[in-house]
């Protein structure tokens, strides 16, 4: 934080951002106004901007998808337009960025399934700017992303010839953190310096965590400081997978039958070797200074509570005072939480108001 220096964009990365344009995203009618404004634009999208690190041309799975408020611009902004520093009396503003879920391999769920709960998110901003208030915390969001990143092999889906399709541990941590260098370069220094959150759903959730830690932890070769992620605030794991070893080892009652999806998926992300499954149960268990948000569904049929009691645990024991733990609730089966995307967003946003001291 004290080195506010960052790698500046190149021209790649200009020309991957503009290669996209926003396009306006509107709400739900609000029936109050007559026709022309029935529908109003709550917020601008770029859906798929290439990512990929530097040194590779991009692959169909290395893009990302960002958000912003309507508040940000009047207009449609011009697609070469990135999100501007917040003015100094709205205060800065937090960027939330999202990474999905799909047990590191089903090609169906992508970083589009984070539409609803942007929609929702842009939606409330709306809301609340719109109110007047000067004793709360500024719920400003700055904007919002949703990562894509190479998928391991899914036998259900085969697709042999697509090198999207081959990601094996650690080549989804790489993609994330390639995605969050990007927004580095790209956005202005005040979404650094005031930090972001980080949040993921399911194996999305397993990777927000490694993201945050050494790359060296992952056999990731260094880079370059400047190019480092910043510090995040907040880390928010949904329906998260924590403990494959574990599960593997003795699945919990009522999981017991999916013990076999487990095993192939967990070797499909990790390969055979068990002790890879174990060390990266162990690595991902120390953090940096961090508030760990937990969200696991009791209804959840696909990932057990016991996933988010053991990182739990271990962030309270092991975290030495530098993670400040929370548990959130939330309701419906595994997938339901983003599908809907009103109770994500009612997290996030609380993140975003209360969690950032
Ligand atoms: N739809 C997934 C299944 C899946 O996502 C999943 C299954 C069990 C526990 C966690 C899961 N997802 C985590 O990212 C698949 O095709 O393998």
């Amino acid at each position: 934080m004290q080195d506010h220096s960052k790698e500046p964009a190149t021209p790649a990365d200009w020309s991957a951002w503009a290669t996209v344009p926003w396009t306006p995203l509107t709400g739900p009618a609000t029936g109050t106004d007559g026709a022309a404004n029935s529908n109003p634009i709550i917020g601008y999208h770029k859906a798929s901007v290439p990512c990929a690190p530097r040194s590779n041309p991009p692959l169909a799975l290395q893009t990302l998808d960002v958000w912003l408020p309507a508040s940000a611009s009047p207009t449609t902004p011009d697609a070469s337009t990135l999100p501007q520093p917040s003015s100094a009396a709205a205060g800065p503003g937090t960027w939330i960025i999202y990474i999905h879920g799909g047990a590191w391999r089903d090609p169906a769920i992508t970083a589009s399934s984070f539409t609803p709960a942007a929609t929702a998110l842009l939606q409330s901003q709306l809301t609340n700017t719109n109110k007047t208030s000067t004793t709360s915390p500024d719920p400003r969001l700055a904007g919002l992303a949703s990562l894509n990143y190479r998928l391991s092999p899914h036998p259900a889906h085969p697709a042999p010839a697509d090198p999207a399709r081959q990601a094996r541990h650690p080549d989804h941590i790489a993609d994330i953190r390639a995605a969050l260098a990007f927004l580095h370069r790209l956005l202005p220094a005040s979404a650094h310096e005031h930090s972001y959150i980080l949040a993921g759903h399911s194996c999305g959730a397993t990777l927000a965590f490694q993201a945050v830690m050494a790359p060296s932890r992952w056999g990731l070769s260094p880079t370059d400081p400047r190019s480092e992620p910043p510090a995040v605030a907040a880390v928010v794991g949904f329906n998260g997978l924590y403990d494959l070893a574990g599960f593997l080892a003795a699945p919990p009652a009522g999981y017991a039958h999916l013990a076999g999806p487990y095993a192939e998926f967990t070797r499909g992300a990790f390969g055979g070797d068990e002790r890879v499954w174990r060390a990266e149960d162990k690595k991902k268990k120390r953090t940096r200074k961090v508030l760990a948000v937990l969200v696991q569904s009791r209804e959840d049929t696909l990932v057990p509570y016991a996933q988010l009691e053991g990182l739990r645990g271990v962030l309270e024991r092991e975290g030495g005072g530098a993670v400040e733990v929370r548990v959130m609730e939330a309701g419906g089966d595994h997938d339901d939480i983003w599908k809907d995307g009103r109770r994500m967003a009612e997290v996030l946003a609380e993140v975003v108001a209360g969690g950032l001291a």
